[in-house]
């Protein structure tokens, strides 16, 4: 039934739709479509609870979700973690396991840590540490900066910028603006007004379905209750 995709330099493009999910029988997710594309970087805001958080786990592949049909390029993938080089996803929780070092951890990633650092020179004297030595914002710098240099057709995250530092949210972006040349992105965060400058794309989970706004998104957010008035 289902084709591996191929992968070659691109561009990919990575679909979801059919994803219908309910806890106790309360609906959180009901017939959601989403599309990212290579060259894109695609935000995905919505109040708390609304359901990102398992989305992006449903598309990665580690929430099993009957029905979902998650393609790439036309082809079906499930999960779609097991296809070499598809996609990375990053958590809300830590990535990283406590006992290796950010350079072991890069290792296992095929990352060089220099490389995925050389834009936070503070961080570089950093490596030697293991998740827990390091501070909550540098961890989840680090292991950003990790999963974006790793050599993925795409990337996803949820809330990447949490606890990160004003001056070190403006070089991540910068970052992520890079990597979209080679890449897709799908990320999740409420600091919206990091977000949206940074996003091709904007779609906003409401009541169990993804709206993909268009115009003046701030706007848009207002309106539909996710921004104050
Ligand atoms: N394993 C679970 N069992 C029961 N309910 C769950 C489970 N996982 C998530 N939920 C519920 O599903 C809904 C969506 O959760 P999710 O974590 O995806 O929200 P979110 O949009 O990421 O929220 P936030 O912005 O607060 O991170 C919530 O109401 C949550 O309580």
């Amino acid at each position: 039934m289902s084709k591996r995709p191929e992968f070659g330099t691109g561009p990919h493009v990575l679909e979801a739709d059919g994803i219908r999910l309910a806890f106790d029988s309360r609906p959180v997710l009901a017939d959601v479509y989403l599309r990212v594309q290579s060259g894109q970087i695609v935000g995905l805001l919505g109040r708390n609870g609304s359901g990102k958080s398992v989305l992006l786990q449903t598309v990665f592949g580690a929430r099993a979700v009957p029905d979902a049909s998650v393609r790439v390029n036309g082809c079906y993938v499930a999960p779609a973690f097991r296809v070499p080089g598809l996609v990375n996803y990053l958590p809300q929780a830590s990535l990283l396991p406590p006992y290796l070092s950010i350079r072991q951890a890069a290792r296992l990633l095929r990352v060089d840590p220099e490389k995925a650092t050389a834009s936070f020179p503070d961080l570089r004297q950093q490596l030697h540490c293991r998740p827990g030595e390091l501070s909550g914002g540098s961890a989840r710098l680090l292991q950003v900066l990790l999963l974006l240099h790793a050599d993925t057709a795409f990337s996803l995250f949820d809330e990447p910028f949490s606890g990160i530092m004003p001056v070190h949210v403006e070089t991540l972006a910068d970052e992520m603006r890079q990597t979209k040349l080679r890449k897709g992105l799908l990320l999740t965060d409420h600091r919206y007004a990091e977000v949206l400058p940074l996003c091709d794309v904007v779609y906003l989970l409401r009541q169990g379905r993804l709206l993909k706004l268009e115009g003046d998104f701030e706007t848009a957010l207002r309106d539909y209750g996710y921004l104050a008035s």
